[in-house]
Parts: C-alpha cells; structure tokens; sequence
C-alpha cells in the first residue's frame, strides 16, 4: 500500500470512529452499565481506533439495550396481568350487572390479546379506568348498601389543598378542559365529600394518561434508538469487512508485482539476446501494467463502497440526531413544566425542595446562615369572592411577578400552593432576613391594583426562621409557617421572624 493510499484509508477509518463516537454520545444517561460500556467504546476509538475491540464493545451495548426492551416488555406483561386479575375481581364482585359484565368482558379480551408495546397497555390502561364509570351505584347492585364514615375534616382539608395544587397546573396545562376549568372552580367554593372524591378519580385519571404518554415516549425512544444502532453496528461490521478485503487483495496484487519482478531477473539472467530480451520486456511491462490497472480498479470499487457505507451512516446518524435533539427538547420541556407553576410561573413546591437541599449543602460547605420564610396574602378569599376567581388568578400572577423582581442573588422565591409563597435566602442570617421581608412586604403594598373601578392595596404577611445546626428543612419550615399564623393573628400585613433558636 503506497502512502497516499495508507493516509486515505486512515481517514476513512478516523472518519467512522469519529461517527461512532458521536452517535455514542446520543445514548448516555439510560443506565450506568450502558454509560460505562460506552466509554469504554470511545477508549477504543480515540486516538488510533481499534475497530475489533470497537465492535466487541458495540456488542456489549446491542446486548444491553436488548435487556432493556425486555425490561419494558416485562414491565407491560405485568402490568397487564394485574389489570386483568383486578377487572376479573370487579367483574365478580357486580356479576348481576349485566352491562357492567359485558364492558368487563370487552376490556379483558383487549388485555389478553397479543401486545408487547406500551401504547397498546395505555389503552388497556384507559379502558378499564372507564370502567370505573360504569361501577354500579349501591342500589343497583343486590349487595346491601354500606355506609361509609366520614372522611376526617384534616384529611378532607389536606385532600382539598392538595387537588387544588393538582387542578391548578392540569388547568393551565389544558385550558381548554371545560371539566377541567369546572371542577377546579367548584373546589374553590368548596365542594362536599362525594364530590372531592369524584374530583380524585378524574385526576388521577389524568395522571395515569400523562405518565403513561410519557413511559410509552421513553420505551418508543429507546426501541428506534436502538434499531438504529443496531443498522449503524451492521455497517461498522461491513466497513471493517471491506477494509479487511481490501488489504488482502493489495497483498495478492503485491504478490504477483513480485513474481513478475522475479520473472524479469530471470529472463535477464537467461541471456537471450537483446531482440528476445526487448520482445520479452515489452511482454512483462505489459502484463505489469495489466496488474496494475486491475488494482486501481479493485481500489477504486472499494473505496465507493466504502464512502457510499460511510454517507449511509452519516444520514443515520444525523436523523439519529434530530431525534435525540427532539426527544431532549420534550424531556427539557418536561422537566421544567413539572418544577413550574403553571399560574404564576414562578417554581413550583417541587422546585423548593430541591432548592432547599442544595442551598443547605451550599450553606454547610461556606458555614454562612441559611434562612427561611412564608408567605402569605391576605384576605384573598375576599378578592374571589368580590371580584371572581379570574380576577383572583391574575392578583395571584401580579404579586407574583412583583415578588420575584424583588428578590436578588441568592434568593429564591416558589409557590406553595394557593395564595402561599415560600422565599428561600441564602448567606442572610436573622436580622438581614427580618429587613429583607420588610422590604418585599412594602414593595407589595405599594402595588396600585384596581377591581371594578376600585382601587384597593394588597398585603402579605410574612413568617421567617433561620436554620440552626441540627434542623431538617421541614422543621425550619414549621418554625417560619408558625411565625406566619402569629402576624396573621397580630393584626397581618407584618413580618415575624422566630428569634429564639438562632
Ligand atoms: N383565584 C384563586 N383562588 C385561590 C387559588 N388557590 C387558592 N385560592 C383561594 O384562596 C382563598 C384562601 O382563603 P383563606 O385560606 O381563607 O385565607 P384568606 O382569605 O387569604 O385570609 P387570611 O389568610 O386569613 O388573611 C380560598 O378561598 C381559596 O379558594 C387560586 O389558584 N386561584
């Protein structure tokens, strides 16, 4: 192999191993074995690849990938086993009724057929929720009617705030949800037992729908990933193979230079005379250029095939891209939509608890104080109950928005949940926080809100804490909502902070 030869297919080959480091990158963070036998990949591949090692490697991740389908495979299969063992429960327990019985029956021969895909478990999924629908009612069925206790006021309570959280981001999510916008109205006005309850079904109805959405996106993402890896692994093979052919048809063509070589010395060493020597050279050269025409050729062939393989994996691997870029933008999406608040856009409680627990590791590292407050309008339910709830949603928006400008670095500010805000601020010890809170609490109240023509001021009251050596989150929570209850009592429109534990 001449040199410009040897530097083509060295490109060639750092060519493919460059794309196969790339789409390696495509994979990471589905499984620590998957991210490690990954590495492991791209090891073989910098520098000078070593392209036998490289697919042992694309073996392995086959493999995993491979498991996790079964996983989800499994995952379905089990799942389906137990939605049916419990319509078969329900199908028994209202066996007299015989409409119920018959959409029993049509629910269970949808999970018996053959499905191994978790689009086809959601709609199980759906239809047997829809069942519930169809449950009896007490005196249609010939059992005798149980009373049910009462649900304890603080459960109903906690019930009740919770939903609210619930219907408060579903709502914004899907606006145009008539059932939705009802009940949520509903429940601001307060609704009764049975109804609180029917209110849990329908959430949780959604609920289930999104996160079903979301494991069939992950599984359908993971099963055309790995197709496509799988195309991806099959040309590496053939890229290798056609390397590998080449070499030994390079080795055969050197073999036959080096005979006919060998040929011309022995005809020189023969001495048949300068008229044979000139007929038997011009046949040599002949043959030799013959040879060499052939090789160009083979080469030629090769190298097409080999950077018509290359271009195939190039378009794979750029829709491979588009879809990982997709399906990162929805996961991003995900995420944040999941740690906002869909009303003020500001975060969300969950959003909170993952603040709290770095600004606390971040407070032990740099020792500096660590302080809490909450936050709480008041009179709100005046506003919805004067002006209606929409004009309380953008009150809620509007304080909001005024809160959060009025933070700085290394403050934090999330919704609670309904007219309560939680403000998290880092390196403020007691008496920095107690002017902080002051400052918002007039910030606040200097807001010009006008209602129907009426110009009215909004206030907040507001309770702090500060963290002392040996306290969870939760504790210093409790402190500064405690504080909260006290300038509510104290008149509100005030700030309390719990000096004592500090
Ligand atoms: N419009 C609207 N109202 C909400 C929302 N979340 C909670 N609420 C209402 O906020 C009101 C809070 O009322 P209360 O807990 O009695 O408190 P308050 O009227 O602010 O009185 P104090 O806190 O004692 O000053 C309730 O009527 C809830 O229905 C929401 O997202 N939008």
């Amino acid at each position: 192999m001449n040199s410009s030869q040897l530097q083509s297919v060295q490109r060639h080959n750092e060519m493919l191993a460059q794309s196969v480091i790339r789409l390696s990158k495509f994979f990471e963070g589905y499984s620590a074995d998957i991210d490690n036998e990954l590495q492991t990949l791209r090891g073989h591949l910098a520098g000078t690849p070593d392209f036998s090692l490289a697919s042992v490697s694309i073996g392995k991740l086959d493999h995993l990938f491979q498991g996790d389908i079964k996983n989800v495979r499994r995952y379905t299969a089990s799942s389906l086993s137990l939605i049916e063992q419990s319509v078969r429960t329900l199908q028994q327990r209202f066996a007299q009724d015989t409409e119920f019985r018959t959409h029993a029956a049509s629910v269970l021969t949808l999970a018996n057929q053959p499905t191994d895909s978790l689009q086809a478990l959601l709609k199980v999924c759906l239809n047997s929720l829809s069942l519930i629908q169809k449950l009896p009612t007490p005196c249609d069925t010939a059992t005798p009617e149980v009373r049910t206790a009462p649900l304890n006021p603080s459960i109903t309570r906690s019930l009740q705030e919770e939903l609210q959280h619930l219907l408060d981001s579903y709502t914004q999510l899907q606006p145009d949800n008539i059932q939705l916008g009802n009940l949520r109205h509903r429940l601001l006005e307060g609704l009764n037992e049975d109804d609180l309850l029917q209110a849990c079904l329908v959430i949780l109805r959604l609920i289930v729908k999104d996160s079903m959405g979301e494991a069939a996106m992950s599984g359908e993402v993971i099963q055309s990933l790995h197709e496509a890896l799988g195309k991806l692994n099959k040309n590496v093979e053939k890229s290798i193979v056609h390397t590998h052919q080449a070499f030994v048809s390079r080795q055969k063509t050197d073999e036959v230079f080096k005979q006919q070589l060998n040929d011309i010395e022995d005809m020189v060493a023969a001495d048949t005379g300068l008229d044979g020597l000139k007929e038997q050279t011009r046949y040599h050269l002949k043959k030799m250029a013959s040879t060499l025409a052939q090789r160009k050729e083979s080469e030629r062939t090769e190298q097409q095939k080999i950077m018509s393989l290359l271009s195939r994996m190039q378009t794979q691997l750029d829709s491979l891209e588009r879809q990982t870029i997709d399906y990162r933008k929805k996961l991003a999406q995900q995420h944040c939509a999941s740690h906002t608040d869909p009303l003020t856009q500001l975060p969300n409680r969950m959003a909170y608890n993952e603040k709290i627990v770095s600004a606390w590791q971040h407070a032990q590292a740099s020792q500096q104080p660590l302080s809490l407050a909450v936050l709480d309008i008041d009179h709100f339910k005046n506003i919805n109950d004067r002006f209606g709830h929409a004009a309380g949603d953008k009150t809620l928006q509007v304080v909001a928005n005024q809160l959060a400008q009025g933070l700085n670095e290394g403050e934090f500010i999330a919704r609670w949940g309904g007219e309560e805000f939680v403000l998290v601020y880092e390196n403020t010890g007691p008496t920095a926080l107690a002017e902080k809170l002051e400052k918002l609490r007039t910030r606040l109240m200097a807001l010009p809100f006008k209602f129907k023509q009426e110009r009215l001021t909004i206030t907040a009251s507001f309770g702090g804490a500060t963290f002392t050596a040996d306290e969870t989150a939760e504790q210093v929570f409790e402190r500064a909502d405690q504080k909260l209850y006290e300038a509510k009592r104290s008149g509100r429109n005030c700030v309390v902070i719990d000096q004592d534990r500090y």
